[in-house]
Protein backbone atom coordinates (compact mmCIF):
# COMPACT_ATOMS: atom_id res chain seq x y z
CA UNK A 1 0.00 0.00 0.00
CA UNK A 2 1.38 3.45 -0.95
CA UNK A 3 1.80 6.09 1.92
CA UNK A 4 0.85 9.82 0.69
CA UNK A 5 3.25 12.22 2.88
CA UNK A 6 1.18 15.36 3.98
CA UNK A 7 2.24 18.55 1.34
CA UNK A 8 3.17 21.16 4.22
CA UNK A 9 1.80 24.96 3.52
CA UNK A 10 4.37 26.87 1.55
CA UNK A 11 3.82 30.45 2.51
CA UNK A 12 5.34 31.49 -0.56
CA UNK A 13 7.80 34.84 -0.05
CA UNK A 14 6.94 34.21 3.41
CA UNK A 15 4.01 36.34 3.07
CA UNK A 16 2.01 36.78 6.86
CA UNK A 17 5.16 34.38 8.21
CA UNK A 18 5.99 36.09 11.60
CA UNK A 19 10.10 34.68 11.64
CA UNK A 20 10.81 37.05 15.04
CA UNK A 21 10.38 39.91 17.04
CA UNK A 22 11.88 42.99 16.75
CA UNK A 23 11.50 46.44 19.63
CA UNK A 24 12.53 48.45 16.66
CA UNK A 25 9.45 49.68 14.79
CA UNK A 26 5.99 48.48 14.05
CA UNK A 27 3.96 48.54 11.21
CA UNK A 28 -0.10 48.02 11.64
CA UNK A 29 -1.41 48.10 8.25
CA UNK A 30 -4.91 47.90 10.00
CA UNK A 31 -4.64 51.64 11.12
CA UNK A 32 -2.08 52.51 8.03
CA UNK A 33 0.02 53.18 11.53
CA UNK A 34 4.04 53.51 11.58
CA UNK A 35 6.31 53.52 14.58
CA UNK A 36 9.67 53.42 15.65
CA UNK A 37 10.58 52.77 19.09
CA UNK A 38 7.20 53.42 19.76
CA UNK A 39 7.04 57.20 18.32
CA UNK A 40 4.64 57.50 14.80
CA UNK A 41 7.00 57.94 12.16
CA UNK A 42 4.77 61.26 11.23
CA UNK A 43 5.61 63.03 14.39
CA UNK A 44 9.45 62.11 14.01
CA UNK A 45 8.95 63.94 10.47
CA UNK A 46 7.89 67.09 11.47
CA UNK A 47 9.95 67.54 14.73
CA UNK A 48 13.11 65.67 14.94
CA UNK A 49 16.17 65.65 12.48
CA UNK A 50 17.14 62.43 10.83
CA UNK A 51 20.35 62.53 13.36
CA UNK A 52 17.94 62.11 15.53
CA UNK A 53 15.99 59.47 13.78
CA UNK A 54 19.46 57.27 13.28
CA UNK A 55 20.15 58.00 17.12
CA UNK A 56 16.76 56.58 18.48
CA UNK A 57 16.48 53.69 15.96
CA UNK A 58 20.43 52.45 17.08
CA UNK A 59 19.86 53.16 21.06
CA UNK A 60 16.06 53.47 21.50
CA UNK A 61 15.52 56.72 23.07
CA UNK A 62 15.64 60.24 21.45
CA UNK A 63 18.93 61.79 22.44
CA UNK A 64 19.20 64.59 25.04
CA UNK A 65 20.86 67.37 24.10
CA UNK A 66 24.50 66.52 25.33
CA UNK A 67 23.84 63.07 23.71
CA UNK A 68 22.80 65.03 20.29
CA UNK A 69 25.98 67.05 20.38
CA UNK A 70 28.07 64.20 21.01
CA UNK A 71 26.29 62.01 17.75
CA UNK A 72 26.87 65.08 15.62
CA UNK A 73 29.99 65.48 16.23
CA UNK A 74 30.67 61.64 15.42
CA UNK A 75 28.87 61.62 12.48
CA UNK A 76 30.52 64.88 10.94
CA UNK A 77 34.09 63.81 11.77
CA UNK A 78 33.72 60.48 10.19
CA UNK A 79 31.89 62.27 6.74
CA UNK A 80 35.47 62.43 4.88
CA UNK A 81 36.24 59.60 2.41
CA UNK A 82 39.86 58.54 2.22
CA UNK A 83 41.59 58.86 -1.35
CA UNK A 84 42.12 55.43 -1.78
CA UNK A 85 38.00 54.79 -1.57
CA UNK A 86 37.31 58.07 -3.51
CA UNK A 87 39.38 56.73 -6.24
CA UNK A 88 37.99 53.74 -6.33
CA UNK A 89 34.74 55.15 -6.66
CA UNK A 90 36.29 56.85 -10.18
CA UNK A 91 37.64 53.45 -11.24
CA UNK A 92 34.04 52.04 -12.00
CA UNK A 93 32.54 52.53 -14.72
CA UNK A 94 30.20 55.61 -15.55
CA UNK A 95 27.65 53.76 -16.71
CA UNK A 96 27.13 51.16 -14.00
CA UNK A 97 24.29 51.70 -11.57
CA UNK A 98 25.00 54.04 -8.87
CA UNK A 99 23.63 51.40 -5.85
CA UNK A 100 26.82 49.21 -7.34
CA UNK A 101 28.86 52.20 -6.67
CA UNK A 102 27.34 52.22 -3.03
CA UNK A 103 27.97 48.43 -2.43
CA UNK A 104 31.25 48.18 -3.59
CA UNK A 105 31.94 51.09 -1.77
CA UNK A 106 30.34 49.21 1.33
CA UNK A 107 32.93 46.32 0.54
CA UNK A 108 35.81 48.45 0.71
CA UNK A 109 35.15 49.66 4.20
CA UNK A 110 34.71 46.03 5.40
CA UNK A 111 37.70 44.99 3.69
CA UNK A 112 39.83 48.20 5.24
CA UNK A 113 38.64 47.90 8.97
CA UNK A 114 40.88 45.76 10.89
CA UNK A 115 37.98 45.07 13.28
CA UNK A 116 35.75 43.87 10.99
CA UNK A 117 34.52 40.61 12.57
CA UNK A 118 34.19 42.38 15.93
CA UNK A 119 30.55 41.86 15.90
CA UNK A 120 29.66 43.36 19.72
CA UNK A 121 26.65 45.92 19.77
CA UNK A 122 29.25 49.14 20.86
CA UNK A 123 31.43 47.92 17.79
CA UNK A 124 28.52 47.72 15.42
CA UNK A 125 27.03 50.90 16.71
CA UNK A 126 30.49 52.54 15.91
CA UNK A 127 30.76 51.29 12.52
CA UNK A 128 26.94 52.23 11.83
CA UNK A 129 27.93 55.66 12.49
CA UNK A 130 30.63 55.47 10.42
CA UNK A 131 28.72 54.57 7.22
CA UNK A 132 26.39 56.48 7.36
CA UNK A 133 28.69 59.78 7.46
CA UNK A 134 30.63 58.45 5.13
CA UNK A 135 27.77 57.16 2.29
CA UNK A 136 26.83 60.72 1.23
CA UNK A 137 29.92 61.81 0.39
CA UNK A 138 30.28 58.66 -1.96
CA UNK A 139 26.58 58.96 -3.27
CA UNK A 140 27.81 62.54 -3.89
CA UNK A 141 31.10 62.22 -5.54
CA UNK A 142 29.18 59.81 -7.85
CA UNK A 143 26.58 61.64 -8.70
CA UNK A 144 28.86 64.66 -9.83
CA UNK A 145 31.83 62.71 -11.66
CA UNK A 146 28.89 61.44 -14.19
CA UNK A 147 28.22 65.39 -14.54
CA UNK A 148 31.84 66.06 -14.96
CA UNK A 149 31.77 67.55 -12.34
CA UNK A 150 34.47 67.47 -8.77
CA UNK A 151 33.39 66.11 -6.09
CA UNK A 152 32.53 68.57 -3.24
CA UNK A 153 34.34 68.22 0.06
CA UNK A 154 31.58 67.51 3.42
CA UNK A 155 30.75 70.20 5.82
CA UNK A 156 31.22 69.72 9.31
CA UNK A 157 29.10 72.73 10.29
CA UNK A 158 25.98 71.49 7.77
CA UNK A 159 23.46 69.23 9.44
CA UNK A 160 23.23 65.80 7.87
CA UNK A 161 20.63 66.18 4.98
CA UNK A 162 21.92 69.83 3.96
CA UNK A 163 25.57 68.84 4.09
CA UNK A 164 24.76 66.08 1.40
CA UNK A 165 22.61 68.78 -0.89
CA UNK A 166 25.17 70.64 -0.71
CA UNK A 167 27.93 68.33 -1.52
CA UNK A 168 25.25 67.33 -4.68
CA UNK A 169 24.67 70.85 -5.68
CA UNK A 170 27.25 72.89 -4.67
CA UNK A 171 24.95 75.11 -2.70
CA UNK A 172 21.86 74.40 0.16
CA UNK A 173 18.88 74.68 -1.40
CA UNK A 174 15.80 76.71 0.57
CA UNK A 175 14.64 75.70 3.64
CA UNK A 176 11.99 74.20 2.48
CA UNK A 177 13.74 71.73 0.08
CA UNK A 178 15.79 70.77 2.74
CA UNK A 179 13.08 70.42 4.84
CA UNK A 180 11.50 68.02 2.42
CA UNK A 181 14.43 66.02 1.77
CA UNK A 182 15.05 65.52 5.32
CA UNK A 183 11.14 64.11 5.99
CA UNK A 184 11.86 61.56 2.78
CA UNK A 185 14.98 60.11 5.13
CA UNK A 186 13.59 59.72 8.14
CA UNK A 187 10.59 58.09 6.63
CA UNK A 188 12.99 55.70 4.44
CA UNK A 189 14.56 54.84 7.46
CA UNK A 190 13.25 51.75 8.55
CA UNK A 191 10.16 49.36 8.29
CA UNK A 192 10.78 46.53 10.21
CA UNK A 193 11.24 42.80 8.38
CA UNK A 194 11.10 44.27 4.35
CA UNK A 195 13.00 42.22 2.20
CA UNK A 196 16.38 43.96 2.14
CA UNK A 197 16.28 44.30 6.36
CA UNK A 198 15.12 40.31 6.57
CA UNK A 199 18.94 39.69 3.82
CA UNK A 200 20.63 41.73 6.38
CA UNK A 201 19.32 39.69 8.92
CA UNK A 202 19.94 36.25 7.34
CA UNK A 203 23.83 37.10 6.68
CA UNK A 204 23.59 38.34 10.21
CA UNK A 205 22.57 35.04 11.60
CA UNK A 206 25.31 33.16 10.05
CA UNK A 207 27.47 35.05 12.40
CA UNK A 208 29.27 37.28 9.17
CA UNK A 209 30.45 40.52 9.40
CA UNK A 210 28.32 44.28 9.53
CA UNK A 211 29.29 45.54 6.30
CA UNK A 212 28.50 42.05 4.40
CA UNK A 213 24.92 42.52 6.00
CA UNK A 214 24.70 45.85 4.73
CA UNK A 215 26.46 45.10 1.32
CA UNK A 216 23.86 41.95 0.82
CA UNK A 217 20.82 44.44 1.77
CA UNK A 218 21.75 47.14 -0.85
CA UNK A 219 21.45 44.02 -3.48
CA UNK A 220 17.96 43.67 -2.00
CA UNK A 221 16.63 47.29 -2.08
CA UNK A 222 18.39 47.65 -5.66
CA UNK A 223 15.17 45.76 -6.80
CA UNK A 224 12.62 47.29 -8.52
CA UNK A 225 10.16 45.13 -6.46
CA UNK A 226 11.92 47.31 -3.45
CA UNK A 227 13.76 50.05 -3.24
CA UNK A 228 14.09 50.20 -7.24
CA UNK A 229 11.12 51.48 -7.24
CA UNK A 230 11.15 55.40 -6.88
CA UNK A 231 13.65 55.05 -9.97
CA UNK A 232 11.14 53.42 -11.95
CA UNK A 233 7.85 55.60 -10.87
CA UNK A 234 9.84 58.73 -12.35
CA UNK A 235 11.33 56.66 -15.51
CA UNK A 236 7.72 55.87 -16.42
CA UNK A 237 6.56 59.72 -15.15
CA UNK A 238 8.57 61.02 -18.04
CA UNK A 239 7.57 58.17 -20.36
CA UNK A 240 3.84 59.31 -19.98
CA UNK A 241 5.14 62.97 -19.99
CA UNK A 242 1.95 64.78 -20.03
CA UNK A 243 -0.54 64.69 -17.28
CA UNK A 244 -3.37 64.08 -20.16
CA UNK A 245 -1.90 60.98 -21.29
CA UNK A 246 -1.69 59.37 -17.81
CA UNK A 247 -5.13 57.84 -17.40
CA UNK A 248 -4.68 55.97 -20.53
CA UNK A 249 -1.13 54.82 -20.32
CA UNK A 250 -2.16 53.22 -16.89
CA UNK A 251 -5.08 51.50 -18.24
CA UNK A 252 -2.76 49.98 -20.85
CA UNK A 253 -0.12 49.00 -18.16
CA UNK A 254 -2.86 47.12 -16.18
CA UNK A 255 -4.60 45.68 -19.71
CA UNK A 256 -1.22 44.43 -20.28
CA UNK A 257 -0.46 42.63 -16.80
CA UNK A 258 2.29 45.05 -16.24
CA UNK A 259 2.65 46.30 -12.72
CA UNK A 260 2.99 49.81 -12.26
CA UNK A 261 6.06 51.10 -10.53
CA UNK A 262 5.22 52.71 -6.72
CA UNK A 263 1.98 51.25 -6.36
CA UNK A 264 0.98 48.12 -3.95
CA UNK A 265 2.64 46.77 -0.49
CA UNK A 266 2.99 43.72 0.65
CA UNK A 267 1.65 44.27 4.21
CA UNK A 268 -0.64 47.68 3.34
CA UNK A 269 -3.41 46.56 1.35
CA UNK A 270 -5.24 50.04 2.35
CA UNK A 271 -2.41 52.40 1.70
CA UNK A 272 1.04 53.48 3.43
CA UNK A 273 1.24 55.18 6.23
CA UNK A 274 3.94 57.34 5.10
CA UNK A 275 2.42 58.41 1.95
CA UNK A 276 0.29 61.14 3.44
CA UNK A 277 3.56 62.86 4.62
CA UNK A 278 5.92 62.24 1.73
CA UNK A 279 2.41 63.39 -0.91
CA UNK A 280 2.80 66.72 1.03
CA UNK A 281 6.42 66.88 1.52
CA UNK A 282 6.71 66.50 -2.70
CA UNK A 283 3.51 69.63 -2.88
CA UNK A 284 5.82 71.64 -1.03
CA UNK A 285 8.85 70.68 -2.99
CA UNK A 286 6.45 71.42 -7.26
CA UNK A 287 5.26 74.89 -5.10
CA UNK A 288 8.67 75.64 -5.10
CA UNK A 289 10.05 74.07 -8.21
CA UNK A 290 7.27 74.78 -11.18
CA UNK A 291 5.97 70.69 -10.53
CA UNK A 292 2.65 71.65 -11.32
CA UNK A 293 2.17 69.25 -14.42
CA UNK A 294 4.21 66.32 -11.66
CA UNK A 295 1.58 66.90 -9.48
CA UNK A 296 -1.24 66.80 -11.91
CA UNK A 297 -0.28 63.45 -13.16
CA UNK A 298 0.72 62.14 -9.47
CA UNK A 299 -3.23 62.36 -8.81
CA UNK A 300 -4.68 61.44 -12.18
CA UNK A 301 -2.42 58.05 -11.98
CA UNK A 302 -3.62 57.50 -8.10
CA UNK A 303 -7.15 57.86 -8.69
CA UNK A 304 -6.61 55.62 -11.95
CA UNK A 305 -5.23 53.28 -10.38
CA UNK A 306 -7.42 53.08 -7.05
CA UNK A 307 -10.74 53.18 -9.59
CA UNK A 308 -9.43 50.85 -11.43
CA UNK A 309 -7.78 48.35 -8.60
CA UNK A 310 -8.47 49.69 -5.58
CA UNK A 311 -4.17 49.44 -4.82
CA UNK A 312 -2.51 52.20 -3.50
CA UNK A 313 0.59 54.68 -3.51
CA UNK A 314 3.41 53.46 -1.42
CA UNK A 315 6.11 55.62 -0.12
CA UNK A 316 8.57 55.04 -3.88
CA UNK A 317 5.15 57.18 -5.37
CA UNK A 318 5.90 60.31 -4.28
CA UNK A 319 9.72 60.34 -3.40
CA UNK A 320 10.39 59.70 -7.03
CA UNK A 321 9.05 63.01 -8.54
CA UNK A 322 9.84 64.65 -5.54
CA UNK A 323 13.66 63.58 -5.72
CA UNK A 324 13.60 64.38 -9.55
CA UNK A 325 11.91 68.12 -8.89
CA UNK A 326 14.81 68.67 -6.26
CA UNK A 327 17.41 68.29 -9.42
CA UNK A 328 18.43 64.49 -8.82
CA UNK A 329 19.52 62.62 -11.51
CA UNK A 330 17.10 59.46 -11.19
CA UNK A 331 19.99 56.43 -10.71
CA UNK A 332 20.67 58.35 -7.83
CA UNK A 333 17.15 57.98 -6.16
CA UNK A 334 17.80 54.28 -4.47
CA UNK A 335 21.31 55.40 -3.18
CA UNK A 336 19.53 58.16 -1.57
CA UNK A 337 16.98 55.51 0.03
CA UNK A 338 20.33 53.44 1.06
CA UNK A 339 21.62 56.37 2.35
CA UNK A 340 18.26 57.01 4.85
CA UNK A 341 17.66 52.82 5.30
CA UNK A 342 21.13 52.19 6.61
CA UNK A 343 20.26 53.38 9.94
CA UNK A 344 17.09 50.16 10.27
CA UNK A 345 19.36 47.86 8.54
CA UNK A 346 22.07 47.90 11.45
CA UNK A 347 20.13 48.35 14.04
CA UNK A 348 18.22 45.08 13.23
CA UNK A 349 21.48 43.57 12.27
CA UNK A 350 22.33 44.47 16.33
CA UNK A 351 19.21 43.41 17.19
CA UNK A 352 20.17 40.07 15.51
CA UNK A 353 23.56 39.89 17.02
CA UNK A 354 21.83 39.96 20.23
CA UNK A 355 19.30 37.11 19.99
CA UNK A 356 20.72 35.68 17.68
CA UNK A 357 19.50 32.13 15.84
CA UNK A 358 20.64 31.27 12.63
CA UNK A 359 17.95 31.88 9.84
CA UNK A 360 17.55 28.52 7.94
CA UNK A 361 13.85 27.65 6.96
CA UNK A 362 12.72 24.30 5.31
CA UNK A 363 11.62 23.50 1.49
CA UNK A 364 9.32 21.24 -0.43
CA UNK A 365 11.41 19.11 -2.73
CA UNK A 366 9.87 18.65 -5.96
CA UNK A 367 12.41 17.75 -8.37
CA UNK A 368 12.81 14.11 -9.74
CA UNK A 369 12.98 11.27 -7.54
CA UNK A 370 16.21 9.39 -6.29
CA UNK A 371 17.73 7.85 -9.55
CA UNK A 372 21.26 6.05 -10.28
CA UNK A 373 24.17 7.88 -11.40
CA UNK A 374 25.88 4.28 -12.34
CA UNK A 375 24.70 4.78 -16.56
CA UNK A 376 27.59 7.50 -16.63
CA UNK A 377 29.82 6.17 -14.51
CA UNK A 378 33.52 6.00 -16.40
CA UNK A 379 33.51 2.02 -17.84
CA UNK A 380 36.59 0.72 -15.81
CA UNK A 381 39.97 -0.11 -17.73
CA UNK A 382 41.34 -2.44 -15.90
C1 LIG B 1 9.80 50.90 -0.28
C2 LIG B 1 9.20 49.71 -0.93
O1 LIG B 1 9.87 48.73 -1.13
S1 LIG B 1 7.55 49.76 -1.28
C3 LIG B 1 7.33 48.61 -2.64
C4 LIG B 1 7.90 49.18 -3.91
N1 LIG B 1 7.62 48.31 -5.04
C5 LIG B 1 6.81 48.67 -6.06
O2 LIG B 1 6.25 49.74 -6.11
C6 LIG B 1 6.69 47.66 -7.17
C7 LIG B 1 5.25 47.48 -7.64
N2 LIG B 1 4.46 46.78 -6.63
C8 LIG B 1 4.50 45.42 -6.57
O3 LIG B 1 5.13 44.74 -7.39
C9 LIG B 1 3.74 44.73 -5.46
O4 LIG B 1 2.68 45.54 -5.02
C10 LIG B 1 4.66 44.37 -4.28
C11 LIG B 1 5.78 43.45 -4.78
C12 LIG B 1 5.28 45.62 -3.67
C13 LIG B 1 3.88 43.66 -3.18
O5 LIG B 1 3.27 42.65 -3.75
P1 LIG B 1 2.68 41.31 -3.10
O6 LIG B 1 2.20 41.53 -1.73
O7 LIG B 1 3.66 40.23 -3.30
O8 LIG B 1 1.44 41.16 -3.99
P2 LIG B 1 1.39 40.70 -5.47
O9 LIG B 1 2.53 41.23 -6.28
O10 LIG B 1 1.22 39.21 -5.45
O11 LIG B 1 0.08 41.41 -5.93
C14 LIG B 1 -1.24 40.97 -5.64
C15 LIG B 1 -2.13 41.33 -6.81
O12 LIG B 1 -2.12 42.75 -6.97
C16 LIG B 1 -1.54 43.10 -8.23
N3 LIG B 1 -0.63 44.19 -8.02
C17 LIG B 1 0.09 44.46 -6.90
N4 LIG B 1 0.84 45.55 -7.10
C18 LIG B 1 0.60 45.97 -8.35
C19 LIG B 1 1.10 47.03 -9.12
N5 LIG B 1 2.00 47.87 -8.62
N6 LIG B 1 0.67 47.17 -10.38
C20 LIG B 1 -0.25 46.31 -10.90
N7 LIG B 1 -0.77 45.27 -10.21
C21 LIG B 1 -0.33 45.12 -8.95
C22 LIG B 1 -0.77 41.86 -8.67
O13 LIG B 1 -0.64 41.82 -10.07
C23 LIG B 1 -1.62 40.76 -8.11
O14 LIG B 1 -2.71 40.57 -8.95
P3 LIG B 1 -3.29 39.09 -9.23
O15 LIG B 1 -3.75 38.61 -7.87
O16 LIG B 1 -4.39 39.33 -10.20
O17 LIG B 1 -2.15 38.29 -9.76
O1 LIG C 1 8.13 46.90 3.99
C1 LIG C 1 8.31 46.55 2.81
O2 LIG C 1 8.08 45.43 2.38
C2 LIG C 1 8.84 47.53 1.84
C3 LIG C 1 8.86 48.92 2.34
O3 LIG C 1 7.89 49.62 2.31
C4 LIG C 1 10.09 49.42 2.93
O4 LIG C 1 11.06 48.67 3.05
O5 LIG C 1 10.13 50.61 3.31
Amino acid sequence: MMTETAIPTIYKGLAGVVVDTTAISKVVPETNSLTYRGYAVQDLAAHCSFEQVAYLLWNGELPTDAQLALFTQRERAARRADRSLLSLVTKLPENCHPMDVVRTAISYLGAEDPEEDDNTPAANRAKAVRMMAVLPTIVAADHRRRRGLDPIAPHSHLGFAENFLHMCFGEVPAPELVKAFEVSLILYAEHSFNASTFAARVVTSTLSDIYSAVTAAIGALKGPLHGGANEAVMHHMLEIGDPALAEQWLLGKLAAKHKVMGFGHRVYKNGDSRVPTMKQAFLDVAARTDGDKWVRMYDILEKTMNEATGIKPNLDFPTGPAYYLMGFDIEVFTPIFVMSRITGWTAHIIEQGESNALIRPLSEYTGVGQRSVMRFAPVSTC
